[in-house]
Parts: C-alpha cells; structure tokens; sequence
C-alpha cells in the first residue's frame, strides 16, 4: 500500500523548491538523552521518531487525493499525524474506601482513552501504588500502537488505580474494583462498544469478574453484550481458553520468529534456533512466567529469573513450573526458592542469549544499558526501555523486540474473548458434532469403498486425525488464531525494517506499520467534523 519515498518531498509554490524534514516537536528534543523521562513523553518520542521516517512515503500516500492542492495533502498528513500522537480524553477520580478497622482511604483511579480511530477502545487495568495521569496516558497510546502494529481493530485505552495490592484485604479490593467500575459506567468509559478493560500489572481474572458482574448489575443490565464490557475473565464467567497464558505465549512468539529469521540472526551475530540457547526473565508473574514456559519447553535454558524479593539463578537452568508452584505458595516471593541460589540484582547483567523483562517501564535505561550482555531482549513489559537506553542498545547490536509487538498477545486473545461473547457461543461449538459425523462417515465411505473393491480392510483414523475428527475446539483456535497474528505481525516489522533500512531498529519499524494503518484509517474516516 506504502511505497517507500527514497527522496526528501519537495514542497513550496512553483518555482520554489524546498527540502522538507519531519521535525521532532519541540518539548520532546531533550527526551532522546534524559536519564528518566516522562513514560509519556517517552512513548511520544518514540513515535514522531517514527514519524520522521515514515512521513515522505504518507505524503506520497496522499497523492492519490488529486482534487486537493499539494498544499492541502500536506496539511492532512500534518493533521493526522498530530491527531494520532494525542490522548482523546482523560478522567481521573477519587473515591473514599472504608478500611477494614474503620478508617477511610482516598482512591485516586485514572482511564484514558488514547485513540478513538476504532471502538471500542481497548487496554487493561492496572494496581499499582506508582499509577499516576502521565504513566496511564503512556500505557494507552502504547496500546493504540500495539493494536494496530497486530491488526487488531481497536482503539487504545488504558486504566490505573494507585494502590498496593498487597496492602489491602481481599474485600477491601473487590470494593475497590466495584467502585472503579461504576464510576467508568457513569462515566460512559465502559461497555462493549465503549471501552473494554482486561487484566495488566497485579490484575487477573478475579477483578475482572468483579468488574463484569458490576457492570451487569447497574449501567449493563439491558445490554445483551454486556459481557463483552471487558475481557481476562474467568471461563466460567465468558472468558476463553488461552487468555491467561497469551501475553507470554505471544512473546515465546515472537522470540521464535526472529530467532529463525536468518537476516535478523546474522545481522546480530547469533546463530538461528533454540538449540543451546539460555534465557534471563525479569518479571516472573503472568507475562513472565508463560514466556518462561514456552522458552523451556522449546529447549532453552532458564539461568536466571530477576524478581521483586530475590534473584534467582542457576546455570543448569531453572524449572519455571516449579518456580510458578513455589511462588503460588510462597505469597508470590521467589524468595527460598530451592531449584536455584539467590544472587544480587546484577544477574540482569549476566551473559545469556535471550533477557525476557516482563516487570516493569523504565528498567532499561542510560546507566545500565551498556552492562547488558544479552544478545536479544524480548520487551514483555510496555515500555521498558527508555529512548537513551534504545540508542545505546542498537549501538550493542542487541535485538530488541519490542513491546508494542512482543507482548501483543494478550489483547490478540482478549479481542478473541471479545468476538465470543458477542456471538454468545464458544468457538467451534455449534459444529462439532456435523465434524465428527462427517469424519465418521468419511472414514465408513472409505471401508465400503474397499470392500467392493474385495479388499477387506478396518480403516481407522490415525492418532493426529483423531484428535481433529470433531474439528477446532476453542482452545485450538485460539492458539492457531494467535499464532497466526504474532507471526503476521512480526513479518509486516521485519518487512518495515528492512523497507526503510533501518538494520535491526525494530521499534522504529514496528510504530511505522502502526502509523499507516492507522493513517488509512483517519484518511478514510476523516479526522474532524
Ligand atoms: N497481563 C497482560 O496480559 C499484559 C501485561 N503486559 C505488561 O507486562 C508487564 C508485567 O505484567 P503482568 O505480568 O501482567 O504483571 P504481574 O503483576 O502478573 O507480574 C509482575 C511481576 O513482576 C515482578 N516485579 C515487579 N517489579 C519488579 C522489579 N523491579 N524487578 C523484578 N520483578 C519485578 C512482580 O513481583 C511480579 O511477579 C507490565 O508492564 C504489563 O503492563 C503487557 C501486555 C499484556
Ligand atoms: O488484553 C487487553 O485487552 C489489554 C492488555 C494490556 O493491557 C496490554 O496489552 O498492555
């Protein structure tokens, strides 16, 4: 659709010819060197950088407008692309919660909504005492970005309340997670064509349903859809097979596109496939721990696992089941662990193949950029690496995959979970029995067949036939479904990178197949009334 524009676009009056240049605004020149920028500020950064490439080939895009003068094809790009690096709305609110000994608590909560190009808007909820505006607003562009870099049609969106779990009751959280919710309805920030929650950083499944359920029982009563109000939910409560494990899965993903990818391998220097490789993960909770699994089931080593309480290492390789069963019975601590030693924080540090960070943003940054020994980093985590640590990373020629594409697996299965409850029935459901019969006949047809040519013969379905004779169970399709997007994803960046030669920035590449898509989409929908 985008052809790459090798030349500067000419612009001015005829007879004037001026060389145009994207120019990075001003209020984000200095963020390429902070040591700690603004998590928003970063994001934005992180996209007029894009931009700065990706503009000539939307200038030429626009060409096609032939009824618009040169003049006003250049102020649309200018438009759009000032529209798409902006947050839509903001609320932000504050609710009293009673303790459980009587005392009352301010709850400061926040949702923005970054992009409205698709409805709904689409991003997680996330507890955690450090939330505030500025970290909200960049978690939901990031989402806008990461949803279309995957093709998902959604918006982006992205919502905290600034509180540690960990130092509130059970209840004291479902009350939490009630009044959030309510004050989104009332506040028309949630419904299934709205804006749709899911879990992130310490929410699971469990807010989820308390969030659906309230929703249900106030603004969402009349709406049939109402489930469909937010996904990550239980099974049992309409959520779908796969959803828990997808973020990480999609990272295993990822991960195994590029380390296949033999153009990506040799710019790095690292030979091609799982074989003999070793894994560091920082973050050893819901992205964490399914990257982890995935990794060591495909063969690689676990050295180390970087988490909150302790470091754990072990050069023989760490079993990450095992980690995941201590740390569900050890309040979530990998602290004791026995399958390793605990060491200091500079296992982060240490030399491995793969360094998978699912904790936190801001980790990787100009003071320790340069004491990584990895050869790839997997960005599980939304933003983890600030634009001085980016530049420093390419400097390494360390690939960095990132978080915008490398943990896209989640929203991939929530927009599943959304597409099942809209069509009120589980993937695969209504046809399994047609399947079975089918297979069961074809199979009877083929015996006869052989009979009448007088060759006596029981045929019977093969173990791999077997087990497809009642066609796709949910579970299958979801996991194909996310194969199919990660893997469409990674070569749409691979595509983009080596398109604008940008050798192994694929983060750059990856926010340019964000911005045309989303650029189509404002062209064609039109960008104000
Ligand atoms: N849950 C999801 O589906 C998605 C999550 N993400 C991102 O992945 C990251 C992790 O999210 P989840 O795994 O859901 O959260 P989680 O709450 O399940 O796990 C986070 C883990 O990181 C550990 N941690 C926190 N700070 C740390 C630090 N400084 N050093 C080492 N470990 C630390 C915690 O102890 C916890 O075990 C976040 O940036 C989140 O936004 C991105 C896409 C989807
Ligand atoms: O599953 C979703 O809808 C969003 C997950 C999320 O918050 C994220 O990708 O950062």
């Amino acid at each position: 659709m985008f052809r790459v524009c090798k030349f500067a676009v000419k612009t001015g009056g005829p007879g004037q010819m001026s060389v145009r240049h994207y120019d990075i605004p001003a209020h984000l020149t200095k963020i390429a060197d902070e040591p700690n920028p603004s998590f928003f500020r970063m994001v934005e950064y992180f996209y007029h950088h894009a931009v700065r490439v990706v503009e000539p080939s939307l200038i030429e895009y626009l060409n096609k407008h032939t009824h618009m003068s040169e003049k006003k094809r250049l102020q649309r790009v200018a438009g759009i692309l000032k529209v798409m690096g902006s947050c839509n709305s903001c609320i932000q609110m504050e609710f009293p919660l009673q303790r459980k000994g009587g005392d009352y608590d301010i709850i400061q909560a926040y949702r923005v909504q970054h992009s409205v190009h698709r409805l709904p808007c689409k991003g997680g909820i996330r507890f955690s005492d450090e939330v505030n505006l500025d970290e909200v607003k960049a978690l939901a562009s990031l989402m806008t970005f990461k949803c279309a870099c995957s093709s998902i049609p959604f918006g982006g969106s992205k919502g905290g309340v600034a509180i540690n779990p960990k130092k509130f009751t059970v209840a004291e959280l479902q009350r939490i997670t009630r009044r959030y919710t309510l004050e989104l309805a009332k506040k028309n920030y949630i419904g299934a064509g709205i804006d749709v929650p899911a879990p992130d950083f310490n929410t699971s499944g469990r807010e989820m349903s308390w969030v659906v359920d309230t929703y249900i029982k106030t603004l969402g009563y009349q709406d049939l859809n109402a489930a469909a109000c937010v996904t990550g939910k239980p099974i049992n409560g309409g959520g779908i097979h796969g959803r828990v494990e997808a973020t990480g899965r999609g990272v295993f993903m990822t991960i195994n596109y590029f380390l296949h990818d033999d153009y990506f391998m040799k710019l790095v220097e690292m030979t091609p496939g799982f074989k003999g490789k070793t894994a560091i993960v920082q973050g050893f909770g819901n992205v964490g721990s399914f990257a982890g699994v995935y990794l060591h089931q495909a063969g690689v080593k676990i050295i180390g696992v970087c988490e909150f309480e302790a470091n754990i290492a072990n050069q023989d390789g760490i079993n990450p089941n095992d980690l995941i069963k201590y740390m569900a019975s050890n309040k979530r601590s990998a602290k004791g662990f026995p399958g390793g030693q605990e060491v200091g924080e500079d296992l982060l540090y240490q030399k491995c193949d793969i360094l998978v960070v699912a904790a936190k943003e801001k980790v990787i940054r100009a003071d320790n950029a340069g004491k990584i020994q990895a050869k790839m980093i997997a960005e599980g985590a939304n933003g983890p690496t600030v634009p001085s640590a980016h530049t420093i990373l390419l400097k390494k020629n360390i690939l960095v995959i990132p978080d915008l594409l490398c943990n896209a697996g989640g929203v991939t299965v929530s927009y599943f979970e959304f597409l099942k409850n809209l069509n009120h029935v589980s993937f695969g459901k209504l046809s399994i029995k047609f399947w079975r019969d089918s297979n069961t006949a074809l199979l009877d047809s083929v015996e006869k067949s052989l009979k009448n040519a007088n060759v006596e013969a029981k045929v019977s379905p093969t173990k791999e036939f077997a087990s497809m004779m009642s066609g796709a169970s949910e579970k299958h399709i979801v996991g194909t479904g996310l194969e199919f997007s990660m893997t469409n994803a990674c070569s749409n960046v691979a595509a983009a990178a080596k398109t604008h030669n940008l050798n192994i920035d694929l983060r750059t590449a990856a926010y340019i197949t964000s911005i045309e898509k989303i650029f189509v989409t404002y062209d064609e929908h039109g960008l104000a009334f």
